[in-house]
């Protein structure tokens, strides 16, 4: 098991850290660090399973093993932190390395602790920030004194980011420095002041070292009384302002101020205060993230409910493990600018921790939108988290502040395993930006280019038994476990490769967690094609334990993540060999010689296990088996011999049905938890058809509110029209109506002179094709009485035609028509013909020019078109019975 070749082969450097023993199930240790040689670090640890010896002992290898007592400092050094700073920094010009720093354990193992650290610790993230900042010195650009910068960085920012000057964001996070008092809400975590009831030792400010001290001593004595699962139900996800945030006093020391939920609260109501406060402290100080809460929520919508509210400004920050003396070099013909984002995988959806949850508008409820892992037009080769929000820090203490805030809005939840647990990926990320000195200085403006380190808190895989969670907690657990269960096969595939020599094939796409982790970690395809080829990241996986710990989940984690596993030791012989080995030792005072027994077989065997259902037998059919075989004393007493028999099949009989409930116990195991991951399975599907559904619902209220909108202006738009149309038209007719009127006026008015002739020739004109139009109907009319007239005539006898005919036919009247045309004489007026010139003459006699007339026909044109045609009906009347036509 060589782990110095792997070094350079595997994707991920992985190191085990052991933390202090909370106990085990029954405190027994099942992890052991094998010692090394000589100036060389451990590298291997044996798993002894605890209380079943049948079960192998398995070898691990690692890049290397921490043990209990080693330090925040000692992490940080060893696992090369430093040196994947340096790669992101690029002192050597370039873009850079990317690097992942990442933690991988049970949960309550302490990978939290050993990213974040504690409250009078810091954690390798505080660390690696120290460093980028002090590395980076005057080659830093201040955001708050560049003009501009956001969007020269956004512009060259691929992942469609909305970029902030630190100094803005923090504002608009964090409230004005408050003094510590007493308020409804937690404070921040490590806010440091002075929490109003401490022991008299820890408020003297010159013990201070002692108070470190005492501080130190307490995380390192966490038992496992402090951590059994709370009285109240397991609850599900909270914000961290919900959870109860003891203060910091001086280097680390804080204590809580409210009773919460959490494990300790119990305690709390038993000891007094000040112990209470020291008990749950050790319960919470270890991790710097707030671990108990006064408010359960108990589900997801729950906490999207909670507007978000301003932090309380921390004061300050713990300032140990002091890293002061390092610093890697940067590159000093470049500026830098220092840009960090923050995201959780949660429920395999990726959700910004920096952008605060907006209200929905259908829902009134506070969630946050999933993110995409995607190629962007900026990024096509690689995938990126789009639509972050990015803060540019100009300083470690503005990065921290912004850490802070992020975590603030991480999810954790209160379990039976750890009283606040992850139930999100928690991603820190820090890009730092890179351009040539001279950009600015020559007035042109270069695109940032650089590298990212990833910092990666992931959440713990856990037992639902242990952890005691159910509902919407169990369904996290569910996706969680999922993932991690993917991560493994991804380990597993690189370790795998690692040790075969052939290429690796790890099948990274299966969920957003491994996507994330890995998509860096290989070339892409068109990496080599494209001008800028892009180093595979460097990563550095640290698992947490405990050794006395959960022995099934911490051999699962182990088992996938080390970089070589080994099976040690023979299995142990089973209880069958050990009963026959008893028994025949008991019941053989003289060495026994094989005789010819009752079947004649020759040796005595174990009977194979079948499993339950595959015709194991009882006792009698055991007797009478073939497979049994007896040895049979020859100077025994028949007796004796049958109490042997007896004895030797009772054996086999309890090695047969021990075997059996074990092969029972594990299928009832296994079916346990696949029905515990399909149930939580369920639950999170059910999950994310609700939130699927909310979606849908707020899709189709906007989209409906949208149509809604685009009807109503168009049926405005159509009002307005059909409202100016009808104004116009009823002004028309006022308008026609008024010249109507003032003609009429006029006409009365002046009857004669220069002006009357004139109106009155207007008129005439009208009265003529009004007149004109009515003879024509008229005419029309009085061809089809004509026409019947004829039919009727036509029907008739000769004798009755006579008087008609006398009175003039048709034909009478065309031909005498025709004669009067032929004469040239003109025809008699008032004649009978019915033709157009006839009608002329008499319209010609109609237009009598009399001023009594013009009056009239004045007055006709003021009125309606059907008065005027009634009146030249009765006009045409009077002049029918003056001129019978017929
Ligand atoms: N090395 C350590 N030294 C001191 N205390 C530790 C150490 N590791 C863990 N702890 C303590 O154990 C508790 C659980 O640790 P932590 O929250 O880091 O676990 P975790 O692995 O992140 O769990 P989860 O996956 O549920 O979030 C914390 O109170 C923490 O302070």
């Amino acid at each position: 098991m060589s782990t110095s070749t792997q070094k350079s082969q595997n994707l991920f450097q992985v190191y085990l850290r052991l933390r202090p023993s909370q106990g085990g199930a029954n405190g027994e240790r099942f992890l052991n660090v094998e010692q090394p040689d000589e100036n060389e670090n451990p590298k291997h640890i044996t798993l002894n399973p605890p209380n079943d010896r049948r079960r192998a002992i398995e070898k691990f290898a690692f890049t290397q093993v921490f043990e209990e007592d080693a330090s925040q400092l000692d992490i940080f050094h060893c696992t090369g932190v430093a040196s994947l700073v340096k790669g992101v920094l690029a002192p050597c010009g370039g873009d850079g390395t990317d690097a992942l720093l990442a933690t991988l354990g049970v949960t309550g193992s302490g990978k939290t602790h050993t990213i974040l650290g504690s409250r009078s610790q810091r954690g390798l993230t505080q660390l690696a920030l120290d460093v980028i900042f002090r590395s980076l010195g005057q080659n830093l650009v201040n955001p708050d004194s560049t003009p501009m910068l956001e969007q020269s960085v956004a512009a060259s920012d691929p992942s469609e980011a909305a970029m902030f000057a630190a100094s803005t964001f923090v504002d608009s996070v964090y409230a004005e420095a408050a003094p510590f008092r007493a308020s409804s809400r937690a404070p921040t975590p490590m806010t440091v002041g002075s929490p109003p009831f401490l022991p008299q030792y820890y408020h003297n400010q010159e013990a201070g070292e002692m108070q470190h001290l005492q501080a130190q001593k307490t995380i390192r004595i966490v038992t496992r009384e402090d951590s059994v699962a709370p009285q109240t139900p397991p609850s599900t996800p909270r914000h961290r302002e919900d959870l109860q945030n003891p203060s910091q006093a001086g280097r680390g020391i804080a204590l809580p101020r409210s009773t919460t939920h959490g494990p300790g609260s119990g305690h709390g109501s038993r000891l007094p205060r000040a112990v209470a406060g020291v008990k749950r402290f050790m319960t919470t100080t270890a991790s710097m993230r707030l671990k108990t809460s006064t408010k359960p929520l108990h589900s997801q919508s729950e906490i999207a409910q909670t507007p978000s509210r301003r932090l309380h400004r921390p004061s300050a920050f713990p300032q140990q493990p002091d890293i002061g003396a390092l610093s890697v070099s940067c590159d000093p013909s470049s500026e830098y600018a220092v840009v960090i984002s923050m995201y959780e995988v949660y429920n395999d959806r990726i959700f910004d921790l920096l952008t605060p949850p907006t209200k929905s508008a259908a829902t009134k409820e506070y969630r946050r939108r999933p993110l995409l892992f995607k190629s962007t037009e900026g990024s096509p080769d690689r995938k990126v988290v789009a639509g972050l929000r990015k803060v540019i820090c100009g300083s470690l203490q503005q990065a921290l502040m912004v850490l802070e805030a992020g975590l603030h809005e991480r999810r954790v939840a209160g379990t039976g395993s750890n009283s606040v647990s992850s139930r999100s990926h928690g991603f820190f990320c820090v890009e730092v930006k890179k351009r040539p000195n001279s950009s600015r200085r020559n007035g042109v403006e270069m695109p940032w280019s650089g590298s990212t380190l990833t910092i990666v808190d992931l959440a713990g895989s856990e037992r639902a038994r242990d952890a005691k969670t159910a509902g919407a907690t169990l369904a996290e657990a569910g996706k969680i476990n999922e993932s991690l269960m993917y991560l493994g096969q991804c380990l597993q595939m690189q370790s795998d490769a690692a040790n075969k020599d052939k290429p690796n094939l790890v099948p990274f796409r299966q969920c957003k967690l491994t996507e994330l982790l890995f998509s860096n970690s290989f070339p892409s395809a068109t990496a080599y094609a494209s001008a800028r080829h892009r180093n595979p990241q460097k990563a550095v996986m640290i698992v947490t334990a405990d050794a006395c710990g959960d022995f099934n989940a911490t051999s699962q984690i182990l088992r996938y993540s080390a970089l070589a596993r080994e099976v040690t030791v023979p299995r142990i012989p089973s209880i069958t060999q050990t009963i026959l080995t008893a028994a025949a030792a008991a019941s053989a005072p003289a060495p026994p010689q094989p005789c010819s027994s009752p079947l004649g077989s020759p040796t005595l065997h174990r009977r194979p296990f079948s499993p339950p259902g595959h015709g194991s037998g009882t006792y009698p059919q055991l007797m009478s088996s073939p497979n049994i075989v007896r040895t049979v004393s020859p100077t025994g007493s028949p007796a004796s011999d049958v109490h042997r028999i007896t004895m030797e099949a009772a054996a086999l009989e309890i090695a047969r049905l021990s075997e059996e409930v074990e092969y029972l116990r594990q299928a009832l195991e296994e079916e346990r938890s696949a029905r515990q991951e399909a149930e939580s399975h369920l639950l999170s599907m059910e999950d994310r058809m609700v939130e699927l559904e909310q979606v849908i619902r707020e899709d189709c209220t906007a989209e409906f509110e949208r149509r809604l909108e685009i009807e109503m202006a168009r049926w405005r738009a159509t009002m307005q029209v059909e409202m100016e149309r009808g104004e116009e038209h009823w002004g028309r007719k006022i308008e026609v109506f008024e010249r109507s009127m003032a003609t009429a006026t006029i006409t009365i008015t002046a009857p004669s002179g220069e002006n009357s002739a004139l109106i009155s020739d207007n008129d005439d004109d009208d009265k003529e094709n009004v007149l004109l139009e009515n003879i024509n109907e008229e005419n029309e009319r009085l061809r089809r009485d004509n026409e019947i007239l004829r039919r009727e005539l036509a029907a008739m006898s000769p004798t009755k035609r006579q008087p008609l005919q006398e009175r003039g036919s048709d034909a009478s009247l065309v031909a005498k028509s025709k004669s009067y045309a032929e004469s040239g004489s003109p025809r008699p007026s008032g004649g009978t013909g019915f033709d157009e010139g006839s009608l002329r003459e008499k319209l010609e006699n109609l237009r009598v020019s009399d001023g009594q007339a013009s009056v009239r026909s004045g007055s006709a044109g003021n009125a309606s078109p059907k008065k005027m045609r009634k009146l030249a009906a009765k006009r045409w009347n009077a002049v029918g019975n003056d001129d019978d036509m017929f």
